[in-house]
């Protein structure tokens, strides 16, 4: 199966009227804050990698893709840290919403950070339960492989994670190896795409799918290419400060 990336054609949709033109493929990307999962979802959609990002409030991105010559839409969820307490884990509401909505779910730690590896079996858990019989496919990120000196994460226990959960693994740097993070959710798109059946215009496919929805189905943030051509022009020019500076 092919996946071809139209690097020009960035989906922008009003956000009063949310329709979409062909079949959607709704992914949501949870994990720990500070794991990378903007990066990641920025790195899959434009291909670039950009340092600094402000707290993610959970934006919903969208673009389109061709996928054996099909025109899909692939919205992607970027969602808010969650966090452990003493008590378990602590997911925001736009999480649990995002579970509902979504078709699939990829669940990122950063090998250098155990604790958002700790919370990855537990999320998972809510992941199962919120979707009983029709809980969405998942895939698991080990994001920040480059950060070897800083590793606290061992190479063979994401692996042995994803085989006890039953998904697939990937090792991804965001910042270092665009392939990587195109290949795992690539996989998953096609994998998507196989499952979802062509529908008729304006017709979301995940509406086709008999799957677990809740009432709490999340309005979709309005998409915020906007926002991310500001933060792009924002690094940009902070790259000029800092040349022009020394
Ligand atoms: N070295 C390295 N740094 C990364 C990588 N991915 C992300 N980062 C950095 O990690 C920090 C956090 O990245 P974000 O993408 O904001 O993480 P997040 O999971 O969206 O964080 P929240 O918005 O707090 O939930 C940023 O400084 C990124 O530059 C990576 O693969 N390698």
């Amino acid at each position: 199966m092919r996946l071809i990336q139209n690097m020009t054609t960035i989906a922008e949709y009003p956000a009063a009227d949310f329709t979409v033109p062909s079949r959607a493929i709704k992914i949501a990307v949870i994990g720990a804050s500070g794991v990378g999962k903007t990066a990641l979802v920025v790195r899959f959609l434009t291909r670039r990698f950009i340092g600094d990002y402000e707290r993610n409030a959970g934006n919903l991105y969208s673009r389109e893709v061709q996928v054996d010559g099909e025109q899909v839409t692939i919205q992607v969820q970027d969602t808010p840290g969650a966090e452990m307490t003493d008590n378990g884990i602590s997911l925001p509401d736009h999480v649990s919403c995002s579970i509902q909505w979504a078709d699939a779910v990829v669940l990122v730690y950063s090998v250098t950070d155990r604790r958002s590896f700790d919370l990855i079996h537990h999320t998972h858990q809510l992941v199962a339960r919120a979707g009983g019989a029709g809980a969405p496919p998942v895939i698991l990120l080990a994001n920040k492989a480059d950060l070897l000196h800083l590793r606290q994460v061992d190479p063979q226990q994401g692996p042995l994670l994803a085989q006890t959960l039953g998904c697939s693994f990937y090792e991804v740097s965001a910042s270092e190896d665009y392939s990587q993070v195109h290949g795992a959710f690539h996989r998953l798109c096609c994998q998507l795409a196989k499952q979802t059946p062509a529908v008729p215009n304006n017709t979301s496919a995940s509406a086709t799918t008999e799957k677990r929805r809740s009432p709490l189905i999340p309005r979709p943030k309005s998409p915020n290419m906007q926002d991310l051509k500001r933060r792009f022009k924002q690094a940009l020019s902070a790259k000029v400060r800092t040349v022009t500076s020394v």
